[in-house]
């Protein structure tokens, strides 16, 4: 149910980062559901160019980004931000996001969406504790991935910053940084990964990515050999 927001409003910005090796339905229902329920001004994919936490994009962040533009085309609700990409070098979130409170300034709401895979590793990301003092945090629970136990030592850090921040939908529009929202909703049970083996094994991943994308993977015959983090 889309929720009322009283109170006053400011502009807000969500942003839904990935890899997106390739993007798939996956990715494009949940940023529009989130831009929806949340309602959000403005929500921006937002293509990493070098991830330096994993082994994988196994294709050029050029040809992400162009599949990610093919998925958006006439999508008015859904933007393509490829700052990342300009930028270049290493990519790291809390970059970004400097780099969008300097060009947006101190009035506008800006919002880090992500799965909860995502979130687990948060305190490993580069100035993770930077992060909500720039942005909130909006993660979304993913089939199989649960939040750590009190017990776990590894998690502690995370769980702290979840019982600080924990915030309320009202809030993403109200304040303009530092809260985070656990959020149940639904997630097509798809992943780039199981893209990149269907293909590599001759079998077709139609119906789970824009068949613009599956043109576009064909064309340029992407995904047959095995990502170092696929092997
Ligand atoms: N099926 C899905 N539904 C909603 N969100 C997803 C889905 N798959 C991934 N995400 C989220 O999208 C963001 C970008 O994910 P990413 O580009 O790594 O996709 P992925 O499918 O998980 O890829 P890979 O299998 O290569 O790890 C992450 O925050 C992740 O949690
Ligand atoms: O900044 C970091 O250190 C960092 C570490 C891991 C992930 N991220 C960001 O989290 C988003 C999802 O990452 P991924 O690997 O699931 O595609 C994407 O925008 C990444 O740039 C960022």
């Amino acid at each position: 149910m889309r929720e009322v927001i009283v109170a006053s409003k400011r502009r807000s910005l969500a942003l839904f980062g990935g890899t997106f090796d390739p993007v798939h339905f996956g990715h494009l229902r949940m940023a529009l559901e989130l831009r929806q329920l949340l309602n959000f001004d403005e929500m921006r994919l937002l293509p990493s160019h070098q991830p330096c936490h994993r082994q994988t994009p196994g294709v050029s962040s050029h040809h992400r980004s162009e599949m990610l533009a093919l998925a958006l085309q006439g999508c008015d609700e859904l933007q393509l931000d490829r700052r990342e990409l300009k930028r270049g070098g290493a990519t790291y979130t809390v970059d970004t996001l400097e780099e969008l409170r300097g060009e947006l300034g101190s009035k506008v709401s800006i919002t880090f969406c992500m799965g909860l895979d995502s979130l687990l590793s948060l305190h490993r990301w580069h100035r993770w504790e930077r992060l909500l003092e720039l942005a909130h945090l909006v993660v979304v629970t993913r089939p199989g991935w649960h939040l750590p136990d009190g017990d776990s030592e590894e998690h502690r850090p995370l769980l702290e910053l979840l019982a600080r921040h924990r915030g309320r939908v009202a809030d993403l529009h109200t304040k303009t940084f530092g809260c985070l929202l656990l959020r149940e909703q639904s997630m097509l049970p798809i992943s780039a990964t199981q893209i990149r083996e269907l293909i590599r094994s001759g079998q077709s991943p139609r119906y789970l990515l824009p068949v613009t994308v599956l043109q576009y993977i064909e064309n340029h015959q992407l995904y047959r050999e095995a990502a170092a983090g696929d092997q």
